[in-house]
């Protein structure tokens, strides 16, 4: 851990050759945390050591063949993990430097925010692709970061997103719609946007212009077609602009043409140093709000879910050391260790 002269502390990960989540490493980081609110630091940034992973999860070794005792304190030490980051009542942020499959998602999404590294880098809880169910609480941290839809479906799936998906903005009519679109109507150069009132004023002066004044329903109409015709892209480019500002006045996420972000990380950096620089600018972002009301306010929005696993820790515990000891979960751990032994040594 390293503390900046604005208190913001810079908590590196450094188990090579992945960040794989084993007992020490998970007791390294619940240390560390303590150590961070004992010291009253203004903010926390996890990144890693590594230049291509921030943590590829869970250390399967823990898993493979356990030792009884050490895989329930395995267990109870990353749920601990959990609630002391989900619930921290600093703010926290991650600098994702990497790739960050399964509890490497885990550990960035129960950060309040993220910046991960352009590149060929995936984010995601793959658990379900690897016949596993992820625990409620493991859910609940990717509900609590991407819309709730956005989130079952990549539970379900199993997904892993590049960094360009996590970011990116989503049209409600999908790939195909967004791409008959075409470009956005706001890029490039435009018309000055008129306001309502203005595009009002021109209806109206339309309708008490002398073609208008002819009491002919069809010459009525044509007028009025020839007016939404020639007017028509300013019309909807200022109801657009309209619904924009809208949107932007009360907070709603949605940008151009209704595309909605799916925001799994918040930004995207060149390189290390920018991620931290990015993620120090959101810690920074606090420095006028009381400390004590920020942290609470964080805590009881995070109520509820922190709640769950704290009402059923045992039950979860007893859940995951059923499923761990099962013959067929041990074999496809074999299986799974084997592919990636292969894969690395190609
Ligand atoms: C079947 C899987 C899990 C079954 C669990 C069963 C029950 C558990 C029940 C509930 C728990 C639910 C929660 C699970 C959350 C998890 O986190 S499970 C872990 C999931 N993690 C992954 O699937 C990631 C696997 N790793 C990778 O995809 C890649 O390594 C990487 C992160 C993308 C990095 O790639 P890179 O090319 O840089 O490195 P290598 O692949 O060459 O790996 C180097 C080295 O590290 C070893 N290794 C990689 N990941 C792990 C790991 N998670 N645990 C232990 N060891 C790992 C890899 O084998 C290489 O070793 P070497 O050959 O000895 O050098």
């Amino acid at each position: 851990m390293a503390v900046d002269n604005d208190g913001i502390a810079v908590v590196t990960l450094q188990r090579p050759p992945v960040n794989s989540l084993n007992l020490d490493l998970l007791q390294a980081m619940n240390n560390t945390f303590d150590d961070v609110a004992k010291n009253k630091s203004k903010g926390m940034i996890l990144t890693s050591a590594s230049p291509t992973v921030f943590s590829a999860g869970l250390d399967i070794m823990e898993m493979y063949k356990p030792d009884p005792k050490r895989l329930e304190t395995f267990w109870v030490t990353l749920q601990d993990m959990w609630l002391k980051l989900f619930g921290a009542s600093f703010p926290t942020a991650a600098a994702i430097n990497g790739h960050a499959p399964a509890g490497g998602c885990l550990i960035a999404t129960s950060c309040e925010y993220r910046v991960m590294l352009s590149g060929k880098f995936t984010i995601g809880l793959n658990e379900t692709a690897l016949g596993i169910v992820p625990p409620t609480w493991i859910q609940d941290s990717l509900r609590h970061t991407i819309p709730t839809r956005q989130a079952e479906i990549a539970l379900t799936t199993g997904k892993m997103f590049t960094v360009d998906e996590a970011l990116k903005w989503r049209t409600n009519r999908g790939a195909e719609g967004a791409a008959r679109l075409g470009p956005p109507v706001l890029e490039g150069p435009q018309m000055p946007p008129r306001s309502p009132d203005q595009i009002l004023n021109k209806t109206l002066k339309m309708c008490l212009s002398p073609k208008m004044a002819l009491d002919t329903g069809i010459i009525k109409l044509n007028a009025l077609n020839e007016y939404l015709v020639t007017e028509r892209t300013t019309i909807v480019d200022n109801a657009i602009t309209f619904g924009i500002k809208k949107c932007n006045d009360m907070d709603i996420n949605i940008q151009k043409r209704g595309r909605r972000k799916v925001g799994l990380i918040d930004e995207t950096a060149a390189d290390k140093a920018e991620a931290i620089e990015k993620c120090k600018k959101f810690i920074k972002r606090f420095d006028k709000i009381p400390s004590l009301a920020r942290g609470m306010t964080k805590q009881i929005f995070r109520q509820e879910v922190l709640q769950k696993l704290l009402t059923n820790r045992q039950a979860d515990t007893k859940q995951f050391l059923d499923l761990v000891n099962q013959p067929k979960i041990q074999q496809s751990l074999e299986l799974y260790l084997a592919m990636l032994k292969q894969k690395s040594q190609k």
